[in-house]
Order: structure tokens, then C-alpha cells, then sequence
């Protein structure tokens, strides 16, 4: 089986469009591939389509044109067969349904188990290894909703460890996390890149984007630009995709430096983590992509 993006191992997101019920195109004609072993980030502004775009993967709603294909499989057979794992939106979870860490993470093995859901002996060893993986194993006795925001998150990252999904799909891992935490995510991330996994990660943290993605897919309802974060994450196809929408200013010269240095610094935020640009002049930067990111600690 072929294994590019053009092939049949990875994301295939073709000529997709979503028309909600209201009449609404929440997105229009969108078009990627992702290869196993990416992480990619889905970037733009709020509205711009992201969440409608995982739905359309996870085949919560169905597109009114185009086809997803997932590991080569249209949807239902890929959710069928347990390809894709997803961590929801913190916004998209009751807190306050009853349930354990646990059985959250056990919840990622049903796809494995038979028609009455009894947990095998590797079935509760591969929930056990996924809770410690994200440091939760303290906490597998908590209710849920009793966990801060950061906790939530590892727990239904280990529901998509224990689900052992080829594609991985993270609505806003990052939102509302600390520092501490968003690292453990990125380090895990980077393991299942590792291990040939596909990830597609929604984010406002612009300035972490270039750290750990090496594919971007910036979104304005469509597609404005797909590829590697290296030639696709610049600060001019940043400004197509968030318009007046991006907190962007610029310092250069003697509004900067003391010295000789001429560089100039632009920022481009869309309010977390922003991203850095350094220019050899108040214009430069405009068509490269970031050489390192600031912010980081
Ligand atoms: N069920 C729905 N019915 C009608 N319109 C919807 C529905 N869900 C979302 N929309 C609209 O579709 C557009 C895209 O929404 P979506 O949630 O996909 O954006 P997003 O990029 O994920 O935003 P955010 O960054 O705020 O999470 C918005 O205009 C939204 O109001």
C-alpha cells in the first residue's frame, strides 16, 4: 500500500465543503493530504472553520461536496475500524457526567473489545500504560470533573493512547494549559510522530507552531495555504489567513536597539504564544518562515 500523502496512509482532506443545516458554508472546497509520522498544525482565526473541519473527519457531519479518506478508508470504515482517535474541545465535554479517569481512558479500548465492552487483561494493561504515560495514574480513581483543565486534557490524550489510533485528531490541546503541561503534550506528540502516527493539531498558540509541526494548514473557511511549516508558515500567509484579525506590530531600528543591529522584530499574535519574526530591515521576514520562536521558556 502506497504510504504518501498522495497514497493512502494518512489524512485526505479533498475538495471538502460543510453546509450546515442554517444554510451556513462553514467550509469551502478545503483541500490536504497529511504522510504517517506528521504533526500538523490547523491553524486560523474563530470561525474560521477548524472544529467543522475535525467534524467533517470524524464524520460527525457530513460534507456536502468532497470526501475525507482516512488510512485509504472512507470514514465510517476507518471509525470502524479504529484509526482515529480524538481529543475533543474542553467546551465539547459534560464535567458533570459521572465518570472516572478510568473509565474515560478505558473508553478509548471499546473499539477493541467485544460487543459487551469487558475489558481483556491487555485491554487494562494498555489503560494503565496510557494513564502513566500522561502522569495520571494518581488520579484514575477522580471523577473527571473534579480535575483542573490541564489534567482533563491528559486524561482524554491517554484515552487516544489507549485507543492506539494511526490518526490522532486534538481540538485546542494547548488551551488553558501550563507551560509544564503543554510540553509533556508536545513531547508525546513527538513520540507518535515517531512511531508513524498522523496528527492534525488545531491551535491559537502561534508561537509553538514551528517547535513541534512540521505541516501547517492555515484556514479562512478554505485552504490558503497547506504544506511544510518551514515555506507555509510565514508571516504574509499568516496575514491572508487572520487579516485584521492578528495582533501584529512591529519594532525595528532604534525603537528596538541600543546598538548597531538593524534587524527588526515582528510579533504576530492571535492571543497566546505569539510567534516572533526577525527582518534585516522594517520589511524583511514578510515571506519567511519564523528561524526559531521566542516565548518559550
Ligand atoms: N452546528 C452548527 N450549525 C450552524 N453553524 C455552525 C454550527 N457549528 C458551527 N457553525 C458555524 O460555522 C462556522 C465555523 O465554526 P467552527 O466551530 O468550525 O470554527 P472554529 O475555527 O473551530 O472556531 P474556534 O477557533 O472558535 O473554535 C462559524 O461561523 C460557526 O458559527
Amino acid at each position: 500500500m502506497p504510504t504518501t500523502a498522495a497514497g493512502h496512509d494518512g489524512i485526505r482532506v479533498d475538495r471538502v465543503s460543510v453546509t450546515y443545516p442554517n444554510g451556513l458554508t462553514a467550509v469551502r472546497d478545503a483541500s490536504f493530504a497529511l504522510d504517517p509520522g506528521t504533526i500538523c498544525a490547523l491553524v486560523g482565526v474563530n470561525g474560521s472553520g477548524k472544529s467543522t473541519l475535525f467534524k467533517a473527519i470524524m464524520g460527525f457531519v457530513r460534507p456536502s461536496a468532497g470526501q475525507v479518506r482516512l488510512a485509504g478508508l472512507p470514514v465510517a470504515a476507518a471509525l470502524k475500524r479504529n484509526i482515529v482517535a480524538y481529543v475533543p474541545q474542553s467546551e465539547d465535554v459534560d464535567w458533570n457526567f459521572p465518570v472516572l479517569v478510568e473509565d474515560v481512558v478505558t473508553m478509548g479500548r471499546y473499539g477493541h473489545m467485544n460487543l459487551f465492552r469487558i475489558a481483556s487483561r491487555e485491554d487494562r494493561r494498555k489503560v494503565d500504560a496510557a494513564l502513566e504515560r500522561v502522569g495520571m495514574t494518581a488520579f484514575r480513581k477522580r471523577q473527571i470533573g473534579e480535575l483542573s483543565g490541564g489534567q482533563k486534557k491528559r486524561v482524554f490524550l491517554a484515552r487516544a493512547l489507549a485507543q492506539e489510533g494511526r490518526i490522532v485528531l486534538l481540538d485546542e490541546p494547548f488551551t488553558g494549559v501550563d507551560v509544564t503541561t503543554e510540553a509533556a503534550i508536545v513531547a508525546l506528540l513527538r513520540e507518535l510522530r515517531a512511531a508513524g502516527q498522523v496528527m492534525l493539531v488545531s491551535t491559537h498558540d502561534l508561537g509553538s507552531v514551528p517547535d513541534y509541526c512540521d505541516q501547517v494548514v492555515l484556514l479562512d473557511r478554505t485552504v490558503v495555504a497547506a504544506g511544510p511549516t518551514a515555506t507555509v508558515f510565514t508571516r504574509a500567509n499568516l496575514e491572508r489567513t487572520f487579516g485584521g484579525a492578528l495582533r501584529n506590530f512591529s519594532l525595528g531600528g532604534a525603537a528596538l536597539h541600543q546598538d548597531a543591529d538593524r534587524r527588526s522584530l515582528t510579533v504576530l499574535t492571535d492571543d497566546e504564544r505569539p510567534l516572533v519574526f526577525y527582518g534585516d530591515d522594517g520589511r524583511d521576514g514578510a515571506d519567511r518562515a519564523p528561524d526559531d520562536t521566542t516565548g518559550r521558556s
